[in-house]
């Protein structure tokens, strides 16, 4: 559950290429990664940056639901992982790729289908922390991170509170 969110952090484009390259940073010295399993939806696009940097032309997606926006509820599978990557996972050349940890709920699942992979997110919050192996930045469990693909340009009241 994240009703309890306070901050904000909204991400944007740059922002969110930048810190998915530093991943792939991080990542290029645990590999080598035969397959990248982007968790989707969010996690299929710093999965895309992370294959690019690496050079890795095997991606795989899986489909988890858990948030109806901000509320989360029971874990669905909606696509499972192919037959071929579970094999895959044997070898520990599994990179499974989403875009934050929040709960950890969305990672326990995908890692119970994996158990050999390696975990990155880009971001984490502490719950979920211990859950991944790689990832750029930490952001208190009561901030709401802001995805660039769900965000538009808006005008801001000053913080003054004024009108102008
Ligand atoms: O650690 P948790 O508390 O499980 O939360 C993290 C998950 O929540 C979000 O996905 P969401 O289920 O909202 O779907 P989406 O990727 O399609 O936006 C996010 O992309 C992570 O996958
Ligand atoms: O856009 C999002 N921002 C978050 O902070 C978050 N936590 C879980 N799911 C999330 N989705
Ligand atoms: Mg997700």
């Amino acid at each position: 559950m994240n009703q309890s969110a306070q901050k904000n952090f909204p991400v944007t484009w740059d922002q969110f290429h930048r810190d998915s390259r530093a991943l792939a940073w991080r990542l290029q010295g645990l590999g080598p990664f035969d397959a990248v399993v982007a968790i989707a939806r969010g996690g299929l696009v710093p999965a895309t940056i992370v294959a690019r940097e690496l050079n890795i032309r095997v991606v795989e997606s899986v489909a988890v639901k858990s948030y109806d926006h901000k509320n989360q509820g029971e874990i669905r599978v909606l696509k499972a992982v192919s037959p071929e990557i579970l094999e895959k996972d044997r070898t520990g050349r599994v990179l499974i790729v989403d875009d934050l940890v929040d709960t950890g709920n969305t990672a326990r699942a995908v890692r119970e289908m994996l158990p050999n992979a390696h975990f990155a997110t880009v971001y984490a919050k502490p719950k979920g922390r211990d859950l991944v192996d790689s990832f750029i930045t930490e952001v208190s469990q009561d901030t709401w991170i802001f995805f660039p693909w769900d965000l538009d340009v808006a005008y801001v009241p000053p913080i003054s509170g004024g009108t102008d």
